[in-house]
């Protein structure tokens, strides 16, 4: 009888380094990816953007599905535009498709096995499936399944040729909590046993617990990149906005004009709008001069708190 291990197997070949060099993608007269260069490395790096950000076309270029319009994609040097040598290599879960729900996830997986040609279809997408630790399901229908075990079918398909580096489009889009931990740890394994991984995602927090390294993208263009800890210093240190209500808006604004953390305050008929640089100092500031001068804080609520805005002072950075 043969074991399957569920020690996640370090890929056939050495790590890969992914690079882009200055890559454009448009359509007609929408620029959707904007002279982005990276270079991906083995480990899991998080590609961070709101909606419309280039994430898909990006991915779609760096798999070969898409030609860039300018810049080069390559995998170790060779472009991976049709490149069928670099299709061996590289795995792509992108992020709506359409699974045979009526198959089982080793049909699923061995029928990307064998599209792949691979010399040995059954064994492979046995380890496939161990990989996502998917065996005790293996056999059931998928239509069946729940998003997440679905999610880590395609995973399994996508991993079956062993490809040193995996894309993947959104991975964590409609799952819960614990199906999220389930594949982040996945994630976590993929790359710690040397294989190069992306993944986009829309939420900061998905990317903190998972990656170490993050691309920011914003409208197509490369607005941060680097370790976790810095991109969140950079959306915390931003400006911010607060709307203000007191007792005397007149006299608050006054006083608020002398204070260090304050860079702007206007003055309206329902309230002050007030240009804060520092969240924590703005905020313990406040009630320290109202007393000051006697006056009462009715509200105070932070403005425009919006990822996409989070985003945009990114890209203005
Ligand atoms: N085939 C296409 N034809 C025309 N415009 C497109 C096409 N694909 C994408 N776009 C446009 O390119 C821009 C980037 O889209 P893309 O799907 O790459 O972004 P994304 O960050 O993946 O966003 P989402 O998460 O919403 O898919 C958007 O403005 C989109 O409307």
């Amino acid at each position: 009888m043969s074991t399957v291990s569920t020690e996640p197997a370090a890929p056939a070949t050495p790590a890969s380094a992914l690079d882009l060099a200055g890559v454009s993608r448009w359509y007609g007269n929408v620029v959707a990816v904007n002279d982005v260069s990276m270079r991906l490395g083995p480990g899991v790096t998080g590609l961070l953007g709101p909606n419309g950000a280039g994430k898909t076309t990006l991915l779609h270029m760096m798999a070969g599905f898409l030609s860039p319009s300018r810049g080069t994609v390559t995998l170790d040097g060779a472009p991976t535009w049709r490149n069928p040598e670099v299709y061996r290599r590289l795995g792509l879960v992108s992020e709506r498709e359409a699974v045979h729900t009526f198959l089982s996830a080793y049909e699923f997986v061995l029928a990307s096995a064998k599209l792949h040609r691979l010399p040995d279809p059954k064994e492979a997408a046995r380890r496939a499936i161990a990989l996502v630790e998917m065996e005790s399901a293996q056999d059931r229908r998928i239509g069946t399944y729940s998003k997440g075990m679905r999610q880590r079918a395609r995973v399994a398909a996508a991993l079956v040729h062993d490809p040193q580096v995996l894309l993947l489009d959104e991975p964590f889009n409609g799952m819960d909590p614990r199906q999220r931990l389930h594949m982040m740890e996945l994630l976590h394994r993929l790359g710690d046993a040397g294989r190069t991984i992306l993944f986009s995602s829309h939420i900061l927090e998905e990317v903190e617990q998972v990656s170490g390294t993050v691309q920011v993208m914003v409208a197509g263009r490369l607005a941060a990149s680097g370790d976790f800890r810095t991109i969140r210093r950079l959306m915390t240190n931003r400006p911010h906005v607060f709307a203000v209500r007191s007792t005397d808006d007149r006299a608050l604004a006054v006083a608020l004009m002398a204070e260090a953390s304050v860079t702007g305050v206007e003055l309206a008929r329902t309230g002050l709008t007030v240009q804060a640089g520092d969240y924590g100092a703005f905020t313990r500031a406040l009630p320290r001069i109202a007393l000051a001068q006697g006056i009462r804080v009715r509200q105070l609520v932070p403005e425009d708190e919006s990822l996409e805005s989070v985003f945009s002072y990114l890209v203005e950075a």
